[in-house]
């Protein structure tokens, strides 16, 4: 039978602990801090957001947004940065992505204090994940691993496949499947014959934005499968990188779109949120 990797349930679970955490921490007297920064009127961005701000509400976190107009000019960005990491109630700055075309996303991601970067994009962090330090992680692929932990599926050894080099999920997700033991390959749009890969994955990690690309005769029995995709099929329907119904039957576990990995991006971007904010308990925050 197949497991199917519910991600909503797990991250809930996680965000139960973690509101007792939060409690503690606000006992003492710190409040973790979130800042999401939302520039433009994206439509699915903003609901991510809003999400955000609904699950940090939920666990005691205070969070806020700062919108600013999709012709906000590169300077004004990364002034209200700057402003954020000099606000000693601001443990997490995020800015939500993509950024409209006139923004250099690299300037945007290098002006977060690495302190801050709850979501582990800035250099920094990038580095010190390669390195096996410790440090903030993107948080898809964090949530990722949360999940592989709570199903208790074991990773070292195994031959983990990652499809898609993204630096959200691809990159940094083939860093800490590297850092857990796993034999990583990692494919991508010019890979050749990408079914030979595919089909060697005992963990098979799918982030293309390409709906139900992967299909059974890619995947061998028994793999994990995990969809990070969230696109919309032909009929409107939202569908992952995966085809679920040709492959679930021949996996051994596999996470359903919607309520897979999207709600563990949310519960590991709070985890984060409040470990930037513990190192405020011991004084060692900026
Ligand atoms: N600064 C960042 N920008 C973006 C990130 C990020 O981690 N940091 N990731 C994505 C968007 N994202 C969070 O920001 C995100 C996307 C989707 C979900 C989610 O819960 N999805 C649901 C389905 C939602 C639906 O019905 O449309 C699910 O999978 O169940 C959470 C977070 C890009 N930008
Ligand atoms: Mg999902």
């Amino acid at each position: 039978m197949t497991t199917i990797l519910d991600g909503k349930k797990t991250a809930d679970a996680l965000m139960t602990a973690l509101t007792e955490t939060v409690t503690e921490m606000k006992a003492r007297g710190v409040t973790p801090g979130l800042a999401v920064i939302l520039v433009g009127e994206d439509p699915a961005s903003a609901i991510y957001v809003r999400n955000k701000h609904r699950r940090a509400d939920k666990i005691g976190i205070r969070s806020f947004t700062i919108a600013m107009p999709a012709t906000v000019s590169e300077a004004d960005l990364l002034a209200k940065i700057a402003e954020l990491n000099d606000d000693p109630d601001v443990d997490g700055i995020l800015v939500q992505l993509p950024l409209p075309a006139q923004i250099s996303e690299a300037a945007v991601l290098n002006a977060i204090a690495p302190e801050k970067d709850v979501d582990g994009f800035h250099p920094v962090n990038v580095g010190r994940l390669w390195t096996n330090e410790p440090g903030v992680v993107a948080s898809t692929p964090f949530g990722i691993m949360q999940l592989l932990k709570a199903y208790q599926i074991p990773v070292a050894g195994k031959n983990a496949v990652i499809v898609g080099r993204s630096n959200i999920v691809g990159r940094p997700l083939a860093a800490l499947l590297l850092n857990a033991s796993a034999t990583v390959t990692m494919t991508h749009s010019q890979t050749a014959d990408l079914a030979a890969h595919t089909r060697q994955a005992d963990l098979l990690f799918v982030a293309t934005g390409r709906p139900e690309m992967i299909t059974e005769d890619m995947v061998k029995a028994g793999a994990v499968v995990v969809d990070v995709g969230m696109d919309r099929n032909a009929a409107g329907k939202l569908v992952g990188d995966v085809n679920f119904a040709e492959v679930a039957p021949r996996a051994s576990a596999i996470t359903p779109v919607p309520g897979g990995v999207g709600p563990m991006t949310i519960a590991a971007l709070m985890m984060q949120t409040v470990e930037l904010a513990k190192r405020r308990l011991n004084g060692s925050a900026k």
